[in-house]
């Protein structure tokens, strides 16, 4: 299998008496998207900071693109960009000169520094604004110039900290569509969100973080069948029968859930040909329906149910 171009192995950090992170195994392989995702304090910053060689681990090892960030920090730097909070570029300077001033820093003649400037603004639609001081941008603009600022180097790891956070639903897609060009383009993105549904969308694969351990990891669709429930959710054209209905669905095997008024009763299943069970086991009870839903489980209920309940046990390293 080849190489992974991000990979953290046992990785710990304390500060003093916190550990911030526990163990932690990441593994992103080339072209892939990864997701790490966990509450405010969970470590995800710490650990984006070890990969880009901001900080050093008390144990543990790292590597981007194989090298070692704790041997090799400067082979690691020239490999990866990084945005948002973990990099900053300056309001008052114009977009182009920003990725200029940014080119420049990494080794580029004046010369070429303009021609990559000149090169992302049109590949990120900023050409129009380009001499705009990017304090005046949108934000949609802004977070399209973060995100082409941490391109600037061509490199093969992009670190993303919450990059549409504060966009509304356009822009928000915009930037998915960016970040998913890149990994079509072979850059492993690890992505920090807090929006599941962009994670859901984006990622191959997420590692939910809590407490500097890992809890779960696994593709969206993984998360969702080993915590998710299915749910049917019928409402009755009358609440008065509400007993009989109940009634029925218990006699066919089901667990109805009702609520303490209205005519709703919502039944996990766990396969969809369990609808039909539920509607002929109504039918049987003259029970009129007046409205069937069926719902999949979502991300928010894996983030929900594992950084909520004291059960949230973290995966074996
Ligand atoms: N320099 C530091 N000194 C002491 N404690 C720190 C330091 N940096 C982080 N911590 C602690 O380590 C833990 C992990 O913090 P970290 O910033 O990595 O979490 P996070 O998941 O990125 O949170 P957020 O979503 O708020 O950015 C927290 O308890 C934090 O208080």
């Amino acid at each position: 299998m080849a190489q992974p171009l991000i990979e953290a192995t046992n990785v710990t950090k304390s500060f003093g008496e916190v550990k911030a992170l526990n163990g932690v195994n990441v593994s992103v392989p080339e072209g892939s998207i990864h997701g790490l995702l966990g509450h405010n304090g969970a470590g995800k910053t710490t650990l984006v900071h070890i990969l880009s060689t901001l900080l050093q681990p008390t144990s543990g090892t790292a590597r981007i693109c194989g090298f070692d960030v704790a041997k090799n920090g400067q082979d690691v730097r020239r490999a990866i960009g990084l945005t948002g909070q973990f990099a900053s570029v300056d309001e008052q300077l114009s977009g182009r000169d920003n990725l200029t001033l940014i080119a420049r820093l990494l080794g580029a003649n004046s010369r070429q520094a303009r021609s990559r400037a000149d090169e992302l603004l049109e590949l990120f639609d900023l050409t129009a604004a380009a001499t705009r001081p990017i304090s005046q941008y949108s934000g949609g603009m802004r977070r399209r110039l973060d995100i082409s600022a941490s391109l600037v180097g061509s490199p093969r790891v992009i670190f993303l900290d919450e990059p549409t956070t504060g966009l509304d639903p356009t822009a928000r897609v915009g930037v998915w569509e960016i970040v998913e060009r890149l990994a079509n383009d072979g850059v492993s993105v690890l992505l920090t969100t807090q929006y599941l549904e962009e994670a859901d969308r984006l990622c191959e694969e997420i590692t939910l973080l809590s407490k500097g351990s890992v809890i779960a990891r696994g593709t969206p669709a993984e998360l969702k069948a080993d915590v998710g429930q299915r749910m049917v959710t019928v409402t009755l054209a009358s609440e008065a029968d509400i007993p009989l209905a109940v009634k029925a669905l218990e006699h066919a095997g089901a667990q109805p859930n009702t609520q303490e008024s209205g005519a709703v009763i919502s039944v996990p299943v766990a396969v969809s040909s369990d609808l039909a069970l539920i509607v002929r086991a109504l039918n049987e009870a003259h029970t009129e329906i007046a409205e069937l839903g069926f719902s999949e489980p979502t991300l928010d209920d894996v983030y929900l149910r594992l950084t909520h309940e004291p059960g949230g046990q973290p995966v074996p390293a």
